[in-house]
């Protein structure tokens, strides 16, 4: 009943695709990471890149400020800035309820129990920076599995800016991904270093983070 909700609301080419569902999820269990191409459904990537581009920049805020997860973060580390999605826009509640679909699959065929999903749009701009690092503490933090998807058509190897996700600790070498829109990188949180190289453009992406749920009595932990 969801799922078919969801379905409709994305509409005209959208429909949910598991096949890629699929191979995110043999990915992960081979390697513990996956970048897949020409992934994200067109439409739904094509509304996303127009919503935060008409977004301008005003309701975006400097990386490492406003939220209480932000010990993760750091102004030394990143000079990007962000703008967290919580679903008051139509377009917002399409990539809500994308990810919320992977979720519910990565759950049935993982059995991962990631709980909840948060996400936010990044905006690097030319020099901009993310210093290599870890999205998750192992045994601290409770998020499991990043997700992070690209909103730049047309983007050539001379604009740099890729994301390298390095395989272990001792890795310096790393796999590069180009921030191509529709390109869709998920990553266990605690094992996958990575960095953001400077762009020569303006370079846009949703990064997010499925969590699991580690509340105790006393500490209600992803907080409501
Ligand atoms: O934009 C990217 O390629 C990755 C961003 C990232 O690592 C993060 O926001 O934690
Ligand atoms: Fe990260």
């Amino acid at each position: 009943m969801v799922a078919a909700k969801s379905l409709m609301s994305l509409g005209g080419d959208n429909t949910i695709d598991e096949t890629l569902f699929a191979h995110i999820a043999r990915d992960l269990t081979e390697q513990g990471y996956s970048i897949r191409h020409a992934a994200l459904p067109e439409s739904l990537s094509s509304a996303l890149f127009t919503y935060q581009q008409e977004m301008n920049g005003e309701k975006f805020i400097d990386a490492g400020v406003g939220r209480g997860d932000d010990y993760l973060r750091n102004e030394f580390v990143r000079t990007d800035e962000i703008c967290w999605i919580t679903g008051e826009s139509a377009t917002g509640r399409d990539w809500l309820s994308w990810a919320g679909q992977l979720q519910v699959y990565l759950n049935r065929h993982l059995f991962l129990g990631l709980f909840s999903f948060e996400s936010h749009f990044a905006h690097y701009r030319p020099g901009d920076y993310y210093k290599r690092h870890y999205d998750a503490f192992r045994g601290e933090a409770n998020r499991v599995l990043s997700l992070v998807v690209y909103l730049n058509p047309g983007w050539s190897t001379s604009d740099a800016g890729e994301l390298v996700l390095y395989k272990d600790e001792q890795d310096r070498v790393g796999t590069k991904v180009t921030p191509l829109m529709g390109t869709v990188v998920t990553f266990l949180s605690e094992e996958f270093p990575h960095e953001v190289l400077p762009a020569n453009r303006d370079r846009y992406s949703i990064a997010g983070w499925f969590r699991v749920n580690t509340s105790v009595t006393d500490r209600v932990d992803p907080p409501r």
